[in-house]
Formats: C-alpha cells, structure tokens, sequence
C-alpha cells in the first residue's frame, strides 16, 4: 500500500472527478437498499390481504396500509375500495402493479447513478492512466544510453503498458468497489439491523468466510495468469524472432528445428493455461455456494423467527434480496485485495524507474549558438556495465570550420570518442569544451540540437522518408529544403525513382531501403539541419567510392564554417581532413595531417598501403 500512496497526487489533481464519484456511489447504494422493502411490502400486503379475503369480512382495510399512512402520513383510506371480494382483487392488483412500477423506478434511478459513478470514478482512472504513462515515457527520454544498456527493451515496454495497466485496475474498480462496499454495507446493515439482529448476524456469516476464500483462490489465479503470460511473451518474441531472421532461417534450413521448438513451447502454454482453468472454474461455484448457504439460512432462521412471530414472510424476501445485494461487494473484497496486492508490486517496479536519477541532466538556462570548436583533455572513459576503458587520455584540439577525422581498428574507440561530443556519455576523467567551455556547461538540448549525428547503424522510422529527412528539424520542412539534403546526400536520384518518391513509407509495412540507401537518408537528415558539428561514424562504409567522393564534396560547400568529424575505417574517407587521430586500444597512437602520418611510416601509413594493395587487387 506504501507505493500506491504515490498516486495520490493524482487523485488530488483529479479531486472533483473523485469526490462527485463518491457521491454517485452514496446515491446509488441509497436507491438500491430501498427496492428490498418495496418487495417485502408487497409480501406482506398480498399475504394480509389474502387472509382477510379467504375471511370473507368485507369491507376491510389491511393494517399494513394503515401503518403505511400513518408512518408517511398519507390518507389513502377514501380511494382505496376493500368493500366487496371483486373490489378488494382489483385494489391489490392495482396496490401490486404500483409497487412493481416503484420498484422499477428505484432501479432506474440507481442505474442512472451507476452510470454516473463509472462516467466519475472509472474515467478518472483513465486519466491517471494517461498521465502516468506520459511521466513514465518522460523520465524514460531523460535517461541516459548506459540505462538502455542496462535494462532491456522488454521491461521497459512492460512497466509503462502491463504494469500500469495493473495499477489502473486499482484506480478504477479497485476504488470503486471498495467505496461502493462500504457504503452498501453501512446502509443493508441499518436496514437489516431494524428488522432483526439475530437473523442479520446469521445471514451476514458466510460472507467473511466468501471474501478470504475469494482472496485465496484470485490469489492462485492472478499467481497462475502471470505464468501463463511468461509462456505467452516467450512464445511472441520466438515467433517475432523466426519472422525478423526468417532469412537466415531460410538459408540455413532451420525450418523444422524451429517448428518443432514452437510447438513444444506451444504445448507448455497449453498446460499453464489448463491448469489455470481448473482454478477459474472454482471461483463462481464458491461464489453460488456461499450465497446458498446464506439464503439456506435466511430462509431457514428467518421461518422460525416467523413462526414466533418475530418477522414477517415479507422480510425473508427482503432479506434474500440483501445477501444477494451484498454477495458480489463482499466477493469482490477477495478480489480488490489481491488486486491491490499486483498494484502495489507494479507501482514498485514503475518507481523503481521513476526514482532512476537521469545520469546526464542539463544544469544550464540560458541556449547559445556554438562556434563548433572542441577540444578533449586528457578524457578518459569506461563503460561502467562492461568496465571497458574506451578511451585512455584522449587530448586533441579542432577549431570551427575544420575536418577532424578518426581511424582506428574496431573496437579501438572511434564511436566513443564521436558520443562524448554528443554528451551522450560523460567522460570519468578529462574534460571536454566546446568553444573552451566545459561542455557540461553548455545547454544540453540546445547543444545536441546543433550536432548533426550519423550513427554507425542507421535507424530509420516507420514513416515517410521526408519525415525521415526533416525528424531533426524544430519547424515544418520545406519541400525544396528536403529535395537539397536528399540531393547533397546522393539519395535524390533513389528516391524520386519510387513511385511515391519522398511519401514512400520505409520500415515493417513499407519499403526496405538498401544499407547504403538506409546510411545516404540517414547523412541527409543530418545535413539538412545545417549543425554547428557533424559527426559521420562509419557513415559511408555501405556506399562506393564515387558516391563517397560525391558526397564529400558536397559536404565540403555545406560544412564551410562548421565542424565536421569524420570517422572511417578508408583511408579515402579521411585523407583530405585537417586533422587525423589514430586511435589503438582507446589511446592517440598518431595524430596529424594525410601526409604528416603517411611520412611518419606507422599504423596510418600502413592501413594506405594496405588498402591500396587492396584497391588495385580489386580493380585487376
Ligand atoms: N555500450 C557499451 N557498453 C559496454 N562496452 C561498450 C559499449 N560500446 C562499446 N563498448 C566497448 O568499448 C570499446 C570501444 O568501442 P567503440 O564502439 O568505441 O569502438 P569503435 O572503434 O567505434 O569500433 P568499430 O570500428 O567496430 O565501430 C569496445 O571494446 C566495445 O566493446
């Protein structure tokens, strides 16, 4: 209960909601413990009536109607006709049909109520739903890429759809039927209590008994519909698994391995889910059993009471309808608690997200434009999950308008290096400044708003590839500004050769774009931002030479004045940059210019002549 008290901010922001819901509640348990008398009424008049005219004295006037009108105050005598036997049959059908009309009328009035409370209390919980995954999807944004390291995209997806799903259910029936139970139960009891005390506790005595039984079998039921979702998720990321590898699973003849391991994992859901119907069937028999047993009772204790003349047939009547009033609150006591119990172990888990302290927040006000010049001091890095030390005493300088680039073995730090100019990680040791200010010091968001980043491996979303070009970009992109990205990218050609050019549709129920096409959109969103830096990691390995070239060049006219930080594995991506580093084990093994390294006869020098062996292999 301790991590739902978390919620109750919302239930304060959405106080009118709440409250009106608790009075919607009150009025209609109010109607609704009203219709049992209507019935024993009509019990109790039909059997007087029926004495008096087997009696044969007529005219008569039943006593039940003169207490009616003198507790109500009402004269009722003159209209009402008892003076011969075929008066008296037409007065208590016409009594009987203007009771079943009141009764009638008290439940519509309760439904309109029910429908109130549900249109209160359960579109409240709709909204907290919705604000709850909103704070949920923000804190989610604020935190840092090591987090994602650390916790896989399952859980994540879990916590804000199936978990506050849990949570809701306690802020909309959960509350519900609680405040509803409470109010049901204050006002039978009064009601029962007027009539009999005796009878009242007899009657009242198995519903206890139903809500612990209740409790303890949704318990075994909420224990075994987990179970079976486990299998169920298992069974979804297997079949997604098959269908996103279903190439490779093609081309390595895996078809049958697969089906058989499917329909094995099949078969144990199978099982989970039988072994859950046995305990689901159990739930309404106990349900009916103890209702039973409580009619059994009040029938049985409530005869006898009526032998000695202490109720009359009518309260028996009245007091069936109570227990069955009450049986579905009390049922429901089992099943709130166990409901409240999941709630509470998915407020924890949401929390646990919720308290996580975003690693890299940004401290600073006021936004300013950047020059694009960046310098890294002695900055050392280690990927705290791993413990790999990226990067060793890493120190360079580049000024704005420059070309820095970086190559290196794999593994040897290059990704790195380009995330800590995007503060994506923050360096353990050194610093790093942007225009000689300490980068943590600059306005986060405004900073990476003028970085343009090229990741290594290319994401683009299930959407139009102009949405994919212009998703960097703070207002509505022009067509034109969107056609010169494609076209100084080398994508334009490609594109407009579709045949619903930039409104072609990429991802699962679109297109598929090729590797080199994928990197060339994904250079065009970068470009078309016009940013202070621009960062390509390894972002021409999929096309060839001649388009590189092209595309360099272009970037050339568009980086004027910016910085550009290249990194490659070819010698041809790099050899025109202001500035090479050489990366080895995340240390500077060189640094210099295309010839400075080439003359220098180390690892720079030996990765040209490698490759160019290899340029002239292949063009033999
Ligand atoms: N998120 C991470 N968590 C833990 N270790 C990481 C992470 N990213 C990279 N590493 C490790 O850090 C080291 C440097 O990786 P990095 O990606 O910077 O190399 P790289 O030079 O860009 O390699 P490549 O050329 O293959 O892209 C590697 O040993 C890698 O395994």
């Amino acid at each position: 209960m301790k991590e739902l008290a978390y919620l109750n901010k919302y239930f304060w922001k959405y106080r009118v909601k709440f409250f009106l819901g608790i009075l919607f509640i009150v009025f209609t348990n109010l109607f609704a413990v009203y219709s049992p008398r209507i019935v024993r009424f009509a019990f109790d008049l039909v059997k007087e009536a029926t004495q008096l005219y087997k009696a044969g004295s007529f005219p008569f006037y039943p006593n039940i109607l003169a207490d009616f009108e003198k507790n109500w105050g009402l004269t009722l005598k003159e209209s009402l006709d008892f003076s011969s036997s075929e008066a008296a049959l037409k007065t208590v059908g016409f009594l009987a049909v203007i009771l079943g009309a009141s009764y009638f009328v008290v439940y519509l009035v309760k439904g309109v109520f029910l429908f109130f409370t549900r249109q209160t209390i359960i579109i409240m919980s709709r909204n907290i739903e919705y604000d709850l995954k909103n704070e949920i999807f923000d804190q989610y944004q604020k935190l840092s890429p090591a987090f994602y390291k650390r916790n896989n995209t399952g859980d994540l997806m879990n916590r804000i759809s199936e978990d506050v799903s849990q949570v809701r259910m306690y802020l909309g029936p959960g509350v519900m039927y609680t405040i509803n139970l409470i109010f049901l139960f204050l006002f039978t009891i009064t009601f029962m209590l007027q009539v009999n005390v005796e009878l009242t506790l007899y009657v009242l005595a198995p519903l206890p008994i139903m809500s612990v039984l209740i409790y303890y079998v949704s318990t075994i039921i909420n224990r075994k519909t987990k179970y079976k979702q486990e299998q169920q998720s298992y069974l979804s990321t297997l079949v997604q698994e098959a269908f996103s590898g279903i190439r490779v699973l093609k081309a390595y003849t895996r078809e049958q391995v697969f089906a058989e391991n499917f329909k094995g994992e099949c078969e144990e859901y199978k099982r989970r889910s039988l072994d859950l119907v046995k305990v689901d069937a159990l739930f309404f028999p106990i349900i009916l059993l103890l209702i039973g047993l409580s009619t059994i009772i009040t029938v049985y204790i409530g005869g006898m009471k009526s032998f000695a003349g202490e109720v009359t047939l009518g309260n028996i009547a009245e007091f069936v309808i109570y227990v069955n009033m009450l049986t579905w609150p009390f049922a429901a006591v089992g099943w709130v608690t166990s409901l409240i119990q999941r709630a509470s172990a998915s407020m924890r888990r949401i929390k646990e997200f919720l308290n996580t302290e975003p690693e890299i927040v940004n401290t600073v006000e006021e936004e300013q434009e950047i020059e694009g010049n960046i310098s890294f001091k002695n900055v050392s890095f280690t990927y705290p999950e791993s413990g790999i030390n990226a990067l060793k005493n890493v120190s360079f300088e580049i000024n704005s308008g420059e070309v820095l680039a970086v190559v290196g073995r794999t593994g040897s730090g290059k990704s790195t290096l380009a995330n800590l100019i995007g503060r994506l990680f923050e360096p353990q040791e050194g610093s790093i400044e942007i225009d000689g200010l300490d980068i943590r010091s600059h306005h986060l968001f405004n900073l990476r708003s003028q970085i343009g980043y090229v990741p290594q491996d290319v994401f683009l979303f299930s959407d139009t590839i102009a949405n994919n070009i212009s998703f960097g970009l703070k207002y509505k992109a022009e067509k034109e500004e969107i056609e010169q990205a494609a076209k100084d990218a080398h994508i334009l050609e490609n594109i407009q050769g579709f045949k619903k050019g930039f409104d072609t549709i990429l991802g699962e129920r679109g297109i598929t774009l090729s590797g080199g096409q994928k990197q060339r959109v994904s250079i065009a969103r970068a470009i078309i931002k016009k940013p202070k830096i621009l960062i390509f990691d390894d972002s021409l390995s999929a096309v060839d030479t001649e388009t590189e070239e092209t595309i360099l060049s272009n970037l050339k006219r568009i980086m004027k004045g910016r910085t550009s930080v290249l990194i490659s594995h070819r010698i041809s991506t790099v050899k025109h940059a202001d500035k090479i580093i050489v990366l080895e084990n995340g240390s500077i093994a060189e640094i210099g210019n295309h010839q400075s390294l080439l003359n220098k006869n180390g690892i720079y020098a030996e990765m040209h002549q490698q490759q160019l062996l290899e340029g002239v292999k292949e063009a033999s």
